[in-house]
């Protein structure tokens, strides 16, 4: 028997089995024409935006950064380490990075999630011939709270031929071409961000310890019924080294104020990429550079999609911070050295709860 509404309302197991059993992901409520949230991804009130303990702060706004090269380079290089250190979150323009290849990459996004359900199912946990693609709604469903009004495609990056054997027919070359040109910005932006540490090169260690391993994440926030009781993604930070992250026009992004007191909107910009530090480069960095927390919203009129592409070390590599930054004046090191999947593993684990995961890393 199809699924009614009520019946979506009332129980958790069909919602479960229409949203991610049969692949319909919240994209199918939405189209269903539900007109209240199921009771599901109801939010905890502290978890809510509208709450005054969730201010958005107007006035504010994280830095824009002009990369051309018109501008003189110490300027650009001073700028990006600055926006590092302060809040963690910057917007880069005129980055080189094709404007044609980031809205290739959002139609491909919509072409993904136009597949019939039967299609996208495929792709998830139960189906999914490899575990380097996986399709999903939520976050992580067993740990969370409450659902968060989302549908995700992940890309796990291991080699061209894999992608192309594996990643789903509908949006695999817009995504690898997004990850490849977006390949020279992410070594600047690294480059850039470790000569301040101290780091005088990228051997090959380094590199793959910073950029080892990515992943490319395409998420759907379809409009969504009384999208204040909810979230379209809830209170984190990334465990990458940085994440480069494409949104549309929408809006939604929230990033944490330096007080932690109230949340900054990070506006559209057209053609601007925005750029965060994760855990993995806080704590490699001693701290100095911030993996802040942030958040999206759900929107009650428009869909939205975005586009990140964690940069990570690779599963195996043990992270802690770099010798270069403690040896400069015998800093102390905040952080222990971790497996970098364990780290993952743990963040996996739990529901997203800000940034209590860099608590795994503490040296207390
Ligand atoms: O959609 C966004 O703007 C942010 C997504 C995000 O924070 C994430 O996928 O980790
Ligand atoms: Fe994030």
């Amino acid at each position: 028997m199809a699924p009614t509404r009520s019946m979506m309302m009332d129980s958790p197991s069909d919602l479960n089995e229409f949203v991610m059993i049969q692949g319909n992901g919240v994209k199918g409520l939405y189209e269903m024409g539900l007109k209240t949230l199921p009771k599901q991804y109801i939010q905890p009130l502290e978890e809510r935006m509208s709450m005054m303990t969730n201010k958005v702060v107007p006035q504010e706004s994280i830095p824009i950064i002009d990369m051309s090269n018109n501008n003189n380079n110490c300027d650009v290089e001073d700028a990006i380490c600055d926006a590092a250190e302060k809040w963690g979150f910057f917007q880069v323009i005129n980055h080189g990075v094709p404007t044609q290849v980031l809205e290739n990459v959002k139609d491909a996004t919509y072409r993904f999630y136009e597949l019939a359900a039967e299609e996208k199912v495929k792709y998830t946990k139960e189906n999914s011939p490899t575990k380097h693609v996986r399709y999903g709604s939520s976050f992580s469903p067993q740990a969370e709270k409450a659902l968060e009004w989302k549908d995700y495609l992940s890309l796990f990056y291991v080699s061209e031929d894999e992608a192309i054997a594996t990643w789903p027919y509908a949006c695999r070359n817009e995504a690898l071409e997004y990850m490849k040109k977006s390949e020279a910005l992410i070594k600047r932006l690294l480059n850039i961000l470790m000569k301040r540490l101290n780091v005088k090169e990228i051997d090959e260690t380094k590199e793959a310890v910073l950029m080892g391993s990515k992943r490319i994440n395409l998420n759907y926030y379809p409009v969504c019924p009384n999208h204040d009781l909810t979230v379209a993604i809830g209170r984190h930070s990334d465990v990458s080294t940085l994440t480069i992250l494409l949104q549309d026009q929408t809006g939604g992004l929230f990033v944490r104020t330096e007080d932690r007191r109230g949340w900054i909107h990070v506006p559209p910009i057209p053609g601007a990429l925005v750029i965060n530090i994760g855990d993995a480069l806080q704590i490699m960095s001693n701290g100095r550079y911030k993996s802040i927390e942030h958040r999206v919203t759900a929107n009650g009129s428009k869909t939205r999609v975005s586009v990140p592409i964690f940069v990570n070390p690779r599963p195996s590599d043990v992270i802690g911070p770099f010798l270069e930054v403690l040896a400069s004046d015998g800093e102390k090191a905040k952080y222990k050295n971790v497996l970098y999947s364990d780290y993952v593993k743990h963040f996996f684990r739990k529901a997203h709860d800000g940034k209590m995961t860099i608590e795994y890393a503490k040296i207390t």
